[in-house]
């Protein structure tokens, strides 16, 4: 009997539940047996509704307070030692706290862990932090209370457990320099005292997620993991390896034959992966084939997945286990509350609920293939692949011909960046170390509320209108005030920076309750891109007409790349990502014309998910690097020298995509670098990065406000990398997640900062 399996659902809650009861937590409206509750409740919701729809082995451990490495790094005891409790006791406050930092007025708080991307999603986790002595032992009973928690409520689960290699190499060595690989033998007991615990509980199944499989791992690194379970395997638990968001390629033969019970592969990322599986992997092993999209909202061909599953279960039999390719994490929640989605739309799509039906009719198509729920599945699948394929909604010529005409000048500045930054310089007149902000201040309640009441009709469009010009307003004169030298006018209008264009934009169409976790408490819901994309008309330049009008100041235009719009978007299948992010180009192209056109100077275009979109695997990355530079200065080159094009990049690695940022030719770009201690600079020195650029001096995902000195302090790093000239002075990303007494607090401080910086080499 082929088994249908989750790899983890999403915790969020079909209503946010818990992204609600965390905030009210830290707000201290709800008290630790509240948010607990909250917790208990949505579990026990995302099992039953799992079960209901056919999955027979259930995930447990797939639920986090803030974010599943952190809840691990709490299991191992990697406290940093600014968090660690005095009684060495961690709390659901020690965890809090080292996701979100902690003020402190007296001695400076303690900061937040480095949040970063996982893999090449839109979720971030805390990346642990190591120590040269680093000692682990079992710290946090999370996972045992919670597989307790399903027994009681009879399931049958199967834990969820990073594995001791991803666990290292996601996180990072501090205080010295000395190779992670060494901890691993001090880790490597802990797995066995969890899998003996598992097993006292009854678990007869553990999942053991290396991600880090389908990367290309050095040697030493595919050498551990055979020692490593070679080491794990003395006790009872059967395990299951799962592998997801790529190929395995060269590991694939290590993979197949470490001493483990089953093998997890993603099927829909690396469908050529599956007939040399098949050869490779030994005769008792268990075969998970994830062939449902973990990753995207486009409805399953199920008839195509049950080809390749009927193929694997001749050769297989009762080994074959049927899965989506990832955790579904990274998928909404449920379709079914969609109810103003429209019918046809409707039909081409599938959140989570709906993907474990899915896989449950897939694994039963196999064991029961004259079913009439299977038989009828199946039909309704063609009908619906059919009718999407031939939609005269998906395919404008108009957009495919504009595509199509694109020519190599098209990418070109009139000038190189020198004689640009001359003409700018002139024109924008601004000091040494010019102040700046990367575009959103807080979206307050009150801003959320006059959107959710125009939304619904209950305010007209120009009370709506009138509520947000007195936002812009509010946050003109807050930045006239603190002295800052670049004016935004913080992008109060907007509910996301991806959604507020899609919603404006042809060829997307978007959710109302499609969320998905992007990092602790924050959500995201990205848009569906269906067909041929294009912008009927203007999208941002009247607000930002009306900022400008308010002040003499310089006025950013502020708009969101193609790659970024595409990367958090839910993206079409039929068509590459290129061709997308190609016509997203033409769009934004217009847009920022129009802005020079209506005299604003500076229009910054970011591209904070560029870093995102390159391919886990090195020999991808030319391709990509290559159209999404292009697309990028698509976008930035219809512009006179005088105008002057900044970008915007957060949560980047840098040194793997130097050349290309570079090639993107912006005039100025922003970085998150604070967290990093300006060692993200590091990239732009050693290549001598020729444009002008703005190191984030401050966190802004933590209410902790930095001191000037503090600030100043980075500057001065960022001054020994970077010629002072080039220098800007900026957070690290927007404020929209901060309230306003902080981000007046902070900005104070980093003008202060700026204003010492320029005194100290006048
Ligand atoms: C910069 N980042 C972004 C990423 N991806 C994006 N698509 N967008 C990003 O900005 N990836 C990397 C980072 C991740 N960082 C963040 C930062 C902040 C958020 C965030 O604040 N998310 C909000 C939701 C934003 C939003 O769309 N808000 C809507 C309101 C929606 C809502 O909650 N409505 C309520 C009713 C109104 C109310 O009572 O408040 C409801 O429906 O019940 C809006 O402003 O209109 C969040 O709250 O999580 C995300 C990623
Ligand atoms: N302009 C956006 C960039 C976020 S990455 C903001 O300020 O929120
Ligand atoms: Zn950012």
């Amino acid at each position: 009997m082929a088994v249908a399996h989750s790899l983890g659902f999403p915790r969020i809650g079909r209503d946010r539940e818990l992204k609600k009861a965390q905030e009210a937590f830290w707000k201290g409206e709800l008290d630790e047996a509240g948010l607990r509750a909250v917790g208990r409740e949505l579990r026990k919701t995302h099992w039953d509704l799992q079960k209901q729809a056919g999955i027979e082995l259930l995930p447990a451990g797939d639920f986090a307070w803030y974010d599943q490495v952190l809840t691990h790094s709490l299991m191992f005891g990697v406290i940093p030692e600014r968090f660690r409790p005095a009684d060495g006791h961690a709390t659901l406050h020690t965890l809090f706290a080292m996701a979100r930092g902690v003020s402190d007025s007296c001695c400076g708080g303690a900061h937040a862990q480095e949040m970063t991307k996982w893999f090449d999603t839109n979720y971030h986790y805390l990346v642990p932090e190591f120590s040269v002595d680093q000692q682990f032992h079992l710290g946090w009973d999370q996972l045992f209370d919670e597989v307790k928690e399903a027994r009681d409520l009879g399931h049958t689960v199967k834990p969820v457990v990073i594995g001791p290699l991803t666990y290292l190499w996601l996180g990072k060595a501090k205080g010295a320099d000395f190779d992670k690989l060494d901890l691993l033998d001090r880790l490597l007991p802990l797995y066995g005292q969890i899998f003996q615990r598992l097993a006292d509980l009854g678990v007869e199944w553990v999942q053991i997620d290396e991600p880090i499989l389908v990367l290309d791992l050095p040697q030493d690194w595919k050498n551990a993991f055979e020692r490593a379970y070679n080491l794990i395997q003395r006790d009872p638990l059967k395990k299951l390896v799962a592998t997801y968001f790529g190929g395995l390629e060269e590991n694939l033969g290590l993979a197949a034959n470490l001493p483990v019970d089953g093998l997890h592969i993603d099927l829909v990322r690396a469908p050529e992966q599956y007939p040399t599986i098949l050869d490779r992997l030994p005769a008792y092993k268990v075969l998970s084939l994830g062939v449902v999209n973990g990753r995207n909202v486009w409805r399953c061909d199920l008839e195509n997945a049950l080809a390749t599953l009927q193929h694997a279960h001749e050769r297989l039999g009762d080994r074959l286990w049927v899965a989506p390719s990832c955790s579904l994490l990274h998928s909404p929640v449920d379709l079914g509350r969609e109810d103003k989605l429209d019918a046809e739309l409707k039909s081409w799509l599938a959140f989570a609920v709906q993907k474990c039906a899915e896989v449950a009719v897939l694994a039963q198509a196999i064991n029961q293939p004259e079913a009439a729920n299977v038989v009828a599945a199946l039909a309704q699948s063609r009908a619906v692949q059919a009718a999407r394929a031939a939609s005269p909604r998906i395919h404008k010529p108009a957009v495919q011909a504009r595509v199509a005409a694109i020519t190599a000048q098209d990418s070109q500045r009139q000038s190189l960046f020198a004689q640009r930054i001359a003409k700018q310089r002139a024109g924008l007149d601004l000091p040494l170390f010019p102040t700046t902000t990367i575009g959103s201040f807080p979206q307050t309640a009150s801003i959320r509320l006059a959107r959710q009441s125009f939304k619904a009709g209950k305010l007209r469009e120009a009370e709506y209108v009138e509520a947000m010009h007195s936002e812009i307003k509010h946050a003109v004169e807050v930045q006239e005030n603190l002295g800052l030298d670049v004016l935004v006018h913080g992008e109060a209008e907007r509910n996301d920076m991806v959604e507020y264009f899609a919603e404006q934009l042809d060829g997307y169409v978007f959710t109302r309750f499609g969320w998905v976790q992007s990092y602790g408490s924050r959500c995201v819901k990205p848009a569906v891109i269906f067909g041929d994309l294009s912008r009927p008309k203007a999208m941002t330049v009247e607000w930002i007409r009306y900022a400008q009008g308010l002040t003499d100041k310089v006025m950013k235009g502020m708009l969101t790349g193609p790659v970024t719009m595409l990367m958090w978007s839910f993206p079409r299948e039929d068509v590459s990502r290129e061709v997308q992010a190609r016509q997203l180009a033409l769009a934004i192209r217009d847009e920022v014309l129009d802005l020079e056109a209506a005299g604003i100077k500076i229009v910054q275009i970011d591209e904070a998910a560029f870093r995102e979109g390159l391919p886990l695997r090195r020999a991808q990355w030319q391709h990509y690097l290559d159209w999404a530079t292009e697309v990028f200065r698509l976008c930035a080159s219809g512009v006179r020298d005088e105008t002057q094009i900044h970008t915007h990049m957060c949560y980047s690695e840098f040194n793997d995509v130097i050349e290309s940022i570079a090639a993107m030719d912006a005039d100025v770009i922003t970085i998150e670098t604070s967290r990093s201690d300006m060692e993200l600079l590091d990239a732009f020195e050693a290549f001598a990065y020729p444009n002008d650029i703005g190191p984030g001096v401050y966190d802004i995902h933590s209410p902790r406000v930095p001191d000037a000195s503090e600030m100043a302090n980075l500057l001065r790093k960022a001054a020994q990398r970077i010629p002072a000239e080039r220098l800007w002075v900026n957070p690290d990303c927007g404020l929209k997640t901060r309230a306003w007494p902080e981000t007046e607090a902070a900005l104070i401080h980093m003008v202060a900062a700026a204003r010492q910086l320029r005194a100290e080499l006048a």
